[in-house]
């Protein structure tokens, strides 16, 4: 809810609540063309959904660093557009991208000696190519410049990594929409959503055979999230999405805390936002993060 300010417009406060207000109209417009019950339907004749988790886990042992979720994003309300002439598996300017032996971080080079005629490349192979171990696709259009088609483009192309569907989830609509384009995963912010809602979603989720990764920024968000049962992936977001103030040690500080209880639970967990280097990585490595 948007603090009153007295008139009858309301204003959102925060970034967040901008995106969740304009998600809600953009949810029921969807909804109108496409009813729940079609979607759900569309949902059935996808393809089986692949291990998130497992894929994860594997790449997390396998290499000894964390296992990394390489994400499909032309823009963010932080950072504004990342990359022009975007096309998550189509031709674009050329990046060389390499996953260092030592740390699973992309470092993109460009070469300049061959300007004119770049190298073209397509993003969603050559993460995978290099190593990542899942993909993040960012859906939502007003804000990201993503799409459902970017997720179903990207399923289609012969990409074998499980696809996580990086999406503002209001409605259960969106979870059957994301699995009938080909999700394997789905985020779900605490931010956004009451227990009972996160409780319901992860159950679709698990009927779909989906992996809901949940995010949280806080230590509240965090025990919210611990209470409930069957959650097997966090997210701990180290980028306050009211403020957009990005502290790496925001991981540490809650691993510290709760880390002996997400072990218990054998909860895996994703350090997010403001990794740009070998050393940040190590950071989050060594606070227990199993991916980023
Ligand atoms: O990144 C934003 O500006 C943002 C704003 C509001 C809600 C969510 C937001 N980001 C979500 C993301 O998925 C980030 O892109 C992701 O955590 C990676 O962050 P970074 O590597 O720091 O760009």
């Amino acid at each position: 809810p948007s603090e009153g300010s007295g008139d009858d417009k309301a204003v959102p406060r925060n970034i967040l609540e901008q995106i969740v207000w304009d998600k809600e109209v953009e949810v029921s417009q969807r909804k109108a063309k496409k009813p729940l019950k079609s979607v759900v339907e569309s949902s059935e004749h996808a393809p089986p959904a692949r291990d998130f988790i497992g894929a994860l886990t594997a790449a997390h042992r396998r290499n000894g660093v964390p296992a990394l979720i390489a994400e499909v994003k032309k823009a963010s309300p932080s950072r504004g557009v990342l990359r022009e002439n975007f096309n998550p598996v189509g031709f674009f300017y050329s990046e060389c991208i390499t996953l260092s032996s030592s740390c699973a971080v992309l470092i993109i080079t460009y070469d300049t000696t061959d300007v004119g005629n770049w190298r073209q490349v397509e993003i969603a192979q050559a993460y995978e190519k290099n190593g990542a171990a899942c993909l993040s696709i960012l859906t939502d259009e007003k804000h990201f410049q993503g799409s459902f088609e970017n997720l179903e483009t990207v399923r289609n192309s012969g990409v074998q990594c499980p696809l996580l569907c990086k999406e503002f989830v209001i409605d259960i609509w969106q979870i059957y929409y994301a699995r009938s384009k080909g999700a394997d995963a789905i985020l779900l912010i605490a931010a956004v959503l009451p227990d009972l809602d996160m409780k319901y979603m992860l159950r679709i989720c698990k009927n779909l055979g989906m992996t809901a990764l949940i995010e949280v920024h806080d230590e509240k968000e965090l025990d919210r999230v611990l209470r409930i049962d069957g959650v097997e992936l966090i997210g701990i977001n180290n980028r306050s999405l009211e403020t957009f103030v990005v502290d790496t040690s925001n991981t540490r500080m809650l691993m510290e805390k709760r880390g002996d209880i997400i072990k218990e639970k054998g909860i895996l967990v994703v350090g997010e936002s403001g990794l740009f280097t070998p050393d940040d990585v190590a950071y989050v490595h060594s606070a227990g993060v199993s991916a980023v």
